[in-house]
C-alpha cells in the first residue's frame, strides 16, 4: 500500500519517469520466463474512462484481485483514494512481484473484453516507444491520463520516430529499392540499351544473371546498412530481434522484390511512368498496409485466410514481418527461432509465401521477357541443323523462290550475277563471304485499313571480309529494314541471311559474339564515360587484362576521345558528334568481324567526318562492314560497293566508279546568258554533241548532259570562248557526274519501271 514517500505529486513524477525513462518493468527472471514460453501471464490492470485513466488495479495471471481496494476506489471514482491506490500500484509494479500486467480499460466497467491495453512486465517503457505502439485506442488513452493528471510533464508525448511510426516507416524505406531497379531496369529498356548489349554478344542468361546480382548486390548493402545503423542507433526493433531471422526475411524479400522489378520492366517502356507508378505503389502500399492491413490482422472476425491472401502482395508481406518484429519487440522483448511456431506470429506464413512467390515471381519474369524479346524479334532460341548449307537453299517453299527468280530477271545485270553469286556460295557451303543475304524480304503486315508493305523483297547480297559495302537509298527504301533484319531486331519474313556461315534466323546469339553495331541513334548511358563503355563493350567481346586497357585507349585516342580528360566525361555531358564518335568506338571494339553502321558520320562536323571516316577506312581491312549513308560523298570515300534500293529492292550494285561510268556516261554543261541568248547556245551545244541533253532552263541558265563520247573538253572551253566574243556568257561550268547524278538517275529509272509494271 502507499507509504508516506509516495504522496500524488511523487506517484505522478515517478509515473511519468515510468513512461518516459528508464523504468523496465522487467523482471530478474525474465529470460528464465522465456524458454518457459509464457507469454501473457503477468497483469496488472489499469482502468480508464472515456477520457483518463482512472487507475491501476494489480492482478495477478490467475486473475484474483490482488488490490480489491484499488479497484474499488477507482471504479466508485473517489478521487483521494485514486491517488493513493495508484501509488499502491506503482509500489507494487516496482516490486520484483512477477506475472502481472498493465492493462486499460476505456469503460468504467470492469469486464475483461475491455482491455485495451496490457504491458506485459517486461516493456521497457523508455521514451514511449512502446506505448506508440500499440494497437488501438489505449495508447493515445494513456497519454491523455498522464497529460491530464500532470500537466507539466507534456514532453512525455516525445516521440521515439522510429518506433512511432514502426512498421509504416520501415516499410516505405524498405520498399525505396523496388522503384531504382524498375528505374534502372525500363531505363536499358527505353534507351535500347538492352538491345546494344544483346547485339554485342550479351545473352539473355548472362544479362539477367549480371543485372540480378547487382541489385542483389545493391539492396543487401542498403539492407545491412538500415539494419546495422538502427542497431547502432540503439533501436531495439534491430537490437533485439534474433539477426537470423531478420537476414532471411530481408534477403527473402529484397529476392522477391527485385523479381517483381524484372516483372515490372516487361510492362513499362518509358522511365518517367514507370518511376511514377513504382513510387506511387511504394508509398500507397505503406499507407494501406498500415491502415487497412493491419486492422485486418488484428482483427478477430477477419479470416486469416483472407490476410494470408494479401500477403501474396509483397508490400503486405514485408509490412506484416516488420509489423510482427514490432510486435514481438513490444511483447517479448525481440522475436526468436522458436516463436515462428506461435500461433499469432505471422511471420512465418509470411516467410512461406515470399520464398514461393520469389520462385514463380522469377520464372514468370524471365517467361515475360522472352516472349517480349520474342515480339521484337530479339533472343530468338537456337535450333539445330541451320547453318548455312546447300540443302537449305532447296528446301524453301518453292512459288517464292519462283516468284523471286522472276523478280531478279527484271533486275540490272549486276543484280542478277550479285544472285548467281549468292546461289554458288551456298552451293558451295564457302564462308569466305562473311554475310550471305538469300532471299530476304521483310512484309510489314497492313494496319489500320492499310495494304502490307512490302520493305524489302527479294535481296541477294554477299559481302565478302575486308568490304565495305554501302547501301544507299531514298527514304522508305528498306535500308534501316534491312539492317534490322540483320541485327536481329526484326525477323525476317521470307528468306535469310548467313554471317559468317550462322543462319540470322536460329543463330542470333552465336552471331552477336562476333558483331559490331553503330545504331542510328546513339545508344548509350548517360552516366558512364565513354572510356566505362568501350571497357563493358570490350569485356563482352572477350578482351581482358591488358589487351583490354590497350584495345580502349587506341579507340579512344583514334576517334578522339581520348585527350582532355574527354575519356572520363560521362557521355550524357558528350556532343552530339562526341556521341556519335564513341558509339563508332563501341561498334568497332573487340575485333567483330560483321560490323554494321548506321549513318555514322550523321551531325560530325567536316573535321571530326574526316577523322571517322580514316578510322573506318583502316577497320575495314579485316572485317567486313555494311554502312548506311545519305552521304554520296562518305559512300564514294569509304565503301569499295555501292548498292542502291529503292522501293524495297536492289536496283544496282557496283563500285563506285563502275556505277559513275555506267549512269554517268555523260558530262553536265551548265552556262547562263542573257535570255535572248538562249536559243545560241542550244546551237552551240547541239552542234558540240548532237544526242546533248537540255535538262534545265530558266531565266537564261540552262544546263545539259553531254555524252563523253561525243565531245572532249577542250572543245567545249573552245565553243565557249567563241560564244564570248559574241554575246555576253555570265558564268559557265563542266561537270563530271558524281554519285548524286548516279543517285537521282537510279531512282528516277526504278520509278519509271515500276509505273511501266
Ligand atoms: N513497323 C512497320 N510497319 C509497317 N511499315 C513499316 C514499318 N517500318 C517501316 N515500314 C515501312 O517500310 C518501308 C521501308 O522503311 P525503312 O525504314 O526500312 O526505310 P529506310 O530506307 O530506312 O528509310 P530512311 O532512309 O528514311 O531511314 C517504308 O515505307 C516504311 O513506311
Amino acid at each position: 500500500m502507499a507509504g508516506p514517500s509516495h504522496g500524488p505529486a511523487n506517484f505522478w513524477t515517478q509515473a511519468n519517469a515510468l513512461l518516459r525513462k528508464n523504468l523496465t518493468f522487467q523482471s530478474p527472471n525474465a529470460s528464465k520466463n522465456r524458454s518457459t514460453k509464457t507469454r501473457r501471464p503477468r497483469l496488472c490492470y489499469m482502468i480508464c474512462s472515456w477520457q483518463c485513466v482512472k487507475g491501476l488495479v494489480l492482478w495477478r495471471n490467475d486473475y484474483t484481485v490482488v488490490n480489491d481496494e484499488l479497484y474499488k476506489g477507482y471504479y466508485e471514482g473517489n478521487p483521494d483514494g485514486k491517488i493513493n491506490e495508484i501509488s499502491a500500484a506503482y509500489d507494487f509494479l516496482n516490486s520484483n512481484e512477477e506475472n502481472f500486467e498493465v492493462s486499460i480499460w476505456y469503460n468504467s466497467t470492469l469486464n475483461d473484453g475491455d482491455v485495451l491495453l496490457r504491458i506485459p512486465r517486461s516493456v521497457n517503457l523508455a521514451s514511449n516507444a512502446y506505448l506508440r505502439s500499440q494497437r488501438g485506442p489505449g495508447t493515445q488513452m494513456l497519454f491523455e491520463f498522464v497529460k491530464g493528471m500532470h500537466p507539466e510533464t507534456n514532453q512525455v508525448a516525445h516521440v521515439d520516430f522510429a518506433s512511432y511510426l514502426g512498421p509504416l516507416f520501415f516499410t516505405w524505406v524498405v520498399l525505396q529499392l523496388f522503384p531504382v531497379a524498375l528505374k534502372s531496369l525500363v531505363y536499358e529498356k527505353q534507351r535500347k540499351l538492352r538491345i546494344m548489349m544483346k547485339m554485342h554478344g550479351l545473352g539473355d542468361w548472362p544479362y539477367w544473371m549480371i543485372s540480378y546480382l547487382y541489385f542483389l548486390f545493391v539492396s543487401s548493402i542498403y539492407m545491412l546498412i538500415f539494419v546495422a545503423s538502427g542497431a547502432l542507433l540503439g533501436l531495439q526493433f534491430f537490437q533485439l530481434n534474433d539477426f537470423g531471422i531478420q537476414f532471411v526475411f530481408y534477403f527473402i524479400y529484397i529476392n522477391l522484390q527485385i523479381s517483381f522489378a524484372f516483372l515490372g520492366a516487361t510492362l513499362f517502356s518509358n522511365v518517367k511512368t514507370a518511376t511514377v507508378v513504382a513510387y506511387i505503389c511504394v508509398f500507397g502500399t505503406g499507407f494501406l498496409a498500415r491502415f487497412l492491413f493491419q486492422s485486418f490482422v488484428e482483427s478477430n472476425s477477419f479470416p486469416k485466410m483472407w490476410v494470408m491472401v494479401m500477403e501474396i502482395y509483397p508490400g503486405f508481406s514485408l509490412y506484416r514481418g516488420i509489423y510482427e518484429f514490432a510486435q514481438y519487440i513490444i511483447l517479448e522483448g525481440g522475436m526468436r527461432w522458436e516463436d515462428l511456431n506461435d500461433s499469432e506470429n505471422g511471420m512465418k506464413e509470411v516467410l512461406i509465401i515470399m520464398s514461393l512467390e520469389w520462385l514463380v515471381v522469377l520464372f514468370a519474369a524471365y517467361g515475360m521477357d522472352v516472349v517480349v524479346s520474342l515480339g521484337s524479334g530479339v533472343g530468338r532460341r537456337q535450333s539445330q541443323n541451320s547453318r548455312m548449307n546447300p540443302l537449305s537453299f532447296f528446301w524453301k517453299p518453292n512459288l517464292q523462290h519462283k516468284d523471286s527468280r522472276l523478280h531478279v530477271q527484271m533486275d540490272n545485270a549486276d543484280v542478277i550475277q550479285e544472285r548467281e553469286k549468292v546461289d554458288q556460295l551456298l552451293h558451295e557451303s564457302s564462308t569466305s563471304h562473311a554475310i550471305v543475304c538469300d532471299n530476304l524480304q521483310k512484309i510489314y503486315p497492313g494496319r489500320d485499313g492499310n495494304p502490307e508493305k512490302l520493305a524489302v523483297q527479294g535481296l541477294y547480297l554477299a559481302v565478302p571480309q575486308g568490304e565495305c559495302f554501302g547501301i544507299l537509298g531514298p527514304n522508305g527504301a528498306g535500308k534501316t529494314s534491312f539492317i534490322s533484319m540483320m541485327i536481329g531486331l526484326i525477323k525476317p519474313t521470307f528468306g535469310t541471311a548467313f554471317v559468317q556461315g550462322l543462319d540470322i534466323r536460329t543463330h542470333m546469339d552465336q552471331i552477336y559474339t562476333s558483331m559490331g553495331v553503330c545504331p542510328q541513334d546513339d545508344l548509350l548511358w548517360e552516366t558512364l564515360t565513354g572510356r566505362e563503355h568501350l571497357l563493358f563493350y570490350g569485356r563482352l567481346k572477350n578482351l581482358r587484362g591488358s589487351a583490354l586497357t590497350q584495345a580502349v585507349e587506341e579507340s579512344l585516342k583514334s576517334l578522339n576521345l581520348f585527350h582532355g580528360g574527354v575519356s572520363d566525361k560521362q557521355a550524357g555531358k558528350y556532343s552530339g558528334g562526341m556521341k556519335r564518335r564513341l558509339s563508332v568506338a563501341i561498334s568497332l571494339i573487340g575485333d567483330p568481324k560483321v560490323v554494321y553502321m548506321d549513318e555514322p558520320s550523321t551531325g560530325l562536323d567536316p573535321a571530326s567526318r574526316n577523322n571517322l571516316w580514316s578510322v573506318v577506312k583502316k577497320a575495314k581491312q579485316d572485317r567486313a562492314i555494311i554502312l548506311t549513308t545519305h552521304s554520296m560523298e562518305e559512300a564514294e570515300f569509304l565503301c569499295d560497293r555501292l548498292g542502291f534500293f529503292v522501293d524495297g529492292s536492289l536496283r544496282c550494285i557496283g563500285n563506285p566508279k563502275e556505277l559513275k561510268s555506267r549512269y554517268g556516261g555523260s558530262y553536265v554543261f551548265t552556262i547562263t546568258t542573257s535570255s535572248d541568248h538562249e536559243e545560241e547556245v542550244e546551237n552551240m551545244v547541239q552542234h558540240l554533241s548532237p544526242s546533248a541533253n537540255k535538262v534545265y532552263q530558266l531565266s537564261g541558265t540552262q544546263k545539259f548532259e553531254i555524252p563523253k563520247s561525243e565531245v572532249r573538253i577542250a572543245d567545249v572551253f573552245q565553243a565557249v570562248e567563241t560564244a564570248k566574243s559574241k554575246f555576253t556568257v555570265f558564268a559557265w561550268g563542266l561537270a563530271d557526274t558524281n554519285m548524286e547524278n548516279v543517285f537521282i538517275k537510279v531512282s528516277r529509272e526504278a520509278h519509271q519501271s515500276n509505273s511501266l509494271t
